[in-house]
């Protein structure tokens, strides 16, 4: 038997992109520079230009989970992060908003079999946004880590020798392939 775990480590070769909600800007700003902080201190370049990372803007977390669909399902990328901040208001929107994020997020990674990690954070106040955000703790430095790891053991358990990394019905078609620039090992 073995134990899969992901680690920190040899993240030369990983690929990411981050998909950002603008609403809520003030917070926003601050979970992607808490997310970058994580990656950049664990050796990934977060350069715009010549990086190891993507950057797509949305208007807000709604739109997140189609367009990290988009993006996983080229194969590209490790893992994707979707970064968003819903504050509840005065009425349901919140938890339209929040809901339907959360569950297309989920079914996004359901769907490619790569790690789309649920970087959205819902608060009822923003003064909870605000201590989320930097305040407090910084969130986005845990969707970070959580990019990295994910990222990590995907690619561990395509390593293994079982299969376990192409355990799904047509797992090996593009849309759910493994990143194109994985390290072969
Ligand atoms: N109220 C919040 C939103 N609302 C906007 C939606 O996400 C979406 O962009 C709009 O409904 C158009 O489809 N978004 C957040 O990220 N946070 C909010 O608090
Ligand atoms: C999260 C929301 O939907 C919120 O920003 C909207 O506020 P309201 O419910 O007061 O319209």
């Amino acid at each position: 038997m073995a134990v899969f775990e992901g680690n920190f480590t040899h993240t030369e070769h990983l690929k990411f992109a981050i998909v950002s909600g603008r609403f809520n800007d003030l917070i926003m700003s601050k979970l992607m520079q808490g997310c970058k902080d994580a990656l950049q201190r664990h050796g990934i370049n977060v350069s715009e230009i010549d990086g190891q990372v993507d950057y797509v803007l949305v208007p807000g977390s709604f739109e997140t989970p189609m367009i990290a669909r988009q993006l996983a399902a080229t194969g590209n990328y490790d893992a994707v992060i979707c970064l968003g901040a819903v504050i509840r208001g005065q009425t349901p929107h919140f938890d339209y908003v929040a809901g339907e994020a959360a569950k297309g997020i989920a079914a996004a990674a359901f769907q490619t079999g790569v790690p789309i990690i649920f970087g959205i954070i819902t608060a009822d106040t923003m003064q909870q946004a605000l201590e989320r955000a930097g305040i407090k703790s910084n969130k986005g430095w845990e969707f970070g880590m959580n990019a990295l790891e994910m990222a990590s053991l995907m690619q561990q358990l395509r390593q293994s020798d079982n299969g376990i990394g192409f355990a799904l019905p047509g797992d090996r078609m593009t849309a759910i392939a493994p990143a194109k620039t994985a390290d072969p090992g």
